[in-house]
């Protein structure tokens, strides 16, 4: 028995994504594909890429039978989500791409995204995807928030070193590099070929990035007490990957060690040895998230590498992993796919 998928947002770079890596899952079938604009319209014509793939055509959310699906899988924008999850079935198992669930504090939502939650009940109800740190609370959700691509990428590099205190919370600089795809399929002038391609640039610069907002609810949590880290994304001509370097106060022996040891038995996060530097080059297409440290002249600073793919790990393959786990299956099914290279 495979269990019949539900996509909504389809026609978006995640739903592709994700149609991408259900096409070899063994335990699902894509069974129904979601879309506005594009809703009517065959995924080969949208997505040539997916041509080999016999696939339903896109359709409205509302031409959907929720009744035969086993999981849902919400690829919207923000905003978006928090108006169609509550008109889905109440039992219906979904896990939530946007960044509308993933913050517990309706006032941190409101602060972050310039508006108030329009379905706080439900927010109370999400946990929040990252599977490596949630797995059992996942394992048991009816209902899932994925993280942001750069929150995940963060966090990775940071949360086992908050937990054993042996980071200086107020020393952290995060520094990342980030592909254009995270930005979604719509067009945005800034991101035309001519205004994107040779030339790079900070973005949400002075601590305005949304992303903030799951650094202080994921590192408070894990330090035990409140944390502000300071954070700049900076948007390069790549397609996919987050290359992402957090500069603390910490010993660098003792921080790689430790990442070694959380991360020991985790099919998905590979910690290089001690001084090598992780490579968006060698993570691309795939759901693996390499780490690394790198001790720095200055006595006790160090530097804090991870690189992942912001399409798979980021998202629609964190989103699988999850979803993996509310259906019982393998956490790994249909996720152990090599990187690209080069
Ligand atoms: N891209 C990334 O790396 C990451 C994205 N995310 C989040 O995942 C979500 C999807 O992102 P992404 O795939 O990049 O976005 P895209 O902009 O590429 O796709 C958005 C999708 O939503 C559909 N859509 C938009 N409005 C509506 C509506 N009112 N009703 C039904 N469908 C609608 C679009 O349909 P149509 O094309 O037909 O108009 C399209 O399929 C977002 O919330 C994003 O923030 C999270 C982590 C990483
Ligand atoms: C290049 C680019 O714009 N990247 C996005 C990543 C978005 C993401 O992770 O998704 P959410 O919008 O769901 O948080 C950004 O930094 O906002």
């Amino acid at each position: 028995m495979t269990a019949k998928i539900a996509i909504l947002g389809a026609s978006g770079y995640t739903g592709a994504e994700l149609v991408r890596i259900i096409a070899s899952h063994p335990g699902m079938e894509v069974a129904a594909l979601a879309a506005d604009r594009k809703a009517g319209m065959a995924m080969r014509d949208v997505f040539p890429h997916l041509a080999h793939l016999d696939l339903p055509t896109l359709v409205t959310i509302d031409e959907i039978d929720f009744s035969a699906i086993d999981l849902c899988f919400c690829a919207l924008p923000h905003v978006t989500s928090q108006q169609v999850i509550p008109g889905l079935p109440a039992d219906l198992k979904v896990v939530d791409l946007s960044a509308d669930f993933r913050l517990r504090d309706p006032a941190a939502y409101e602060k972050w995204y310039g508006q108030p939650h329009q379905a706080v009940e439900l927010q109370k109800e999400a946990v929040y995807g990252l599977t490596e740190f949630y797995r059992e609370e996942i394992r048991g959700a009816r209902f899932v928030a994925g993280t942001g691509c750069n929150a995940a990428t963060g966090l990775f590099s940071l949360v086992p070193l908050f937990r054993a205190g042996l980071i200086d919370p107020d020393s952290v600089i995060l520094d990342m590099k980030v592909g254009v795809s995270g930005a979604g399929r719509s067009l945005k002038e800034n991101l035309l070929h001519a205004e994107l391609s040779e030339g790079w640039m900070p973005y949400a610069a002075g601590g305005k990035h949304r992303h903030l907002g799951e650094f202080d609810q994921e590192f408070s949590l894990a330090a035990g007490r409140e944390v502000r880290v300071q954070f700049t994304p900076t948007l390069l001509p790549a397609n996919r990957g987050i290359l992402s370097a957090a500069y603390v106060q910490g010993d660098a022996a003792a921080l790689h060690a430790a990442l070694v040891e959380a991360y020991q038995d985790e099919p998905f996060l590979h910690v290089l040895p001690m001084g090598q530097v992780p490579s968006t080059r060698s993570i691309r297409g795939s759901n693996m998230v390499h780490l690394g440290v790198a001790a720095e002249r200055a006595k006790g600073r160090a530097t804090v590498f991870a690189a992942l793919d912001n399409l798979t790990k980021g998202s629609s393959g964190q989103a699988v992993q999850n979803a993996n786990l509310m259906l019982g299956l393998e956490e790994t099914e249909g996720l152990m796919m090599a990187p690209l290279f080069p």
